[in-house]
């Protein structure tokens, strides 16, 4: 499977701007590297412009849900859409949508760790599932950004088949040493794929650290974008080298369900 993360800029609060550049980074995308799945940044439609979101957020998803229905189907791509700000009656949630080929819904899930240091949880709601889809074939999950920070949450759907986990972020430029690191644990110890989009460029409170990574299940980075610039970072990778270090190093077996 061939992936490609969307690693862009995203205009504060500007959802019509985003959707606009998003869009023509796909289709860029498609043509240049012909990729099976696009992976998408965290909140790529309003970015953290939090005060704002009862005016900017997308009610039930229903703009999100049309455009990467339409899209995915159009140009024969898996979407995993990082996420977006999803209104459901009074409350916002930070929700990703995953799309399959045929332009369906195939994921959703919504963050379930809020940043306090960021204030997120003053005007987002905490999701309570994790989730598993299958792309191509293969069984995967996601979390979004501080979600990689809690290991215990990020383990129940690998105990339960999960090969590959995606990773839409907005991390800031000033934590990017745990950015890596965390990632970089979380392939290993779960001896899984990581695919972890992430922006850059500023908004008024933070500056982003880019660098989205494709991790293989030894641990090792396959593919790395810069810390700055718009990219479009890409890699293929083969499911199949998870049973390999499945076997070869058997920690699934290992654990100590008789203690934890
Ligand atoms: O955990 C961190 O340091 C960054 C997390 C973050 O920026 C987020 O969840 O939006």
């Amino acid at each position: 499977m061939k992936i490609a993360c969307i690693q862009v800029d995203i205009q504060y609060g500007k959802p019509e701007k985003n959707y606009e550049h998003i869009e023509n980074k796909i289709r860029e995308a498609v043509e240049q590297h012909h990729p099976d799945t696009i992976v998408l940044p965290e909140l790529w439609d309003t970015g953290y412009d939090l005060t704002r979101l009862d005016e900017i957020s997308d009610h039930n998803g229903v703009k999100a849900k049309q455009w990467l229905s339409s899209l995915s189907k159009e140009l024969n791509i898996n979407i995993v859409g990082g996420s977006i700000a999803y209104r459901e009656e009074d409350l916002v949630y930070n929700t990703s949508l995953t799309y399959n080929r045929n332009g369906e819904q195939i994921g959703t899930y919504s963050k379930a760790h809020l940043i306090t240091l960021m204030e997120e949880e003053k005007y987002i709601s905490p999701g309570k599932n994790n989730t598993l889809f299958t792309i191509d074939g293969n069984l995967s999950t996601l979390s979004i950004c501080y979600d990689i920070r809690f290991p215990e949450w990020i383990r129940a759907p690998f105990l339960n088949g999960a090969k590959i986990l995606f990773v839409p972020a907005e991390w800031p430029i000033q934590r990017q040493s745990h950015w890596r690191a965390l990632l970089i644990a979380r392939a290993i110890e779960n001896q899984c794929y990581v695919i972890a989009c992430n922006r850059v460029g500023s908004d008024p409170k933070n500056t982003f650290a880019g660098q989205s990574l494709v991790i293989d299940p030894w641990g090792d980075i396959i593919a790395e974008g810069s810390v700055h610039d718009e990219e479009i970072i890409t890699a293929e990778i083969f499911p199949e080298l998870v049973d390999d270090v499945r076997v070869k190093v058997p920690v699934f077996n290992d654990r100590r369900t008789d203690l934890y």
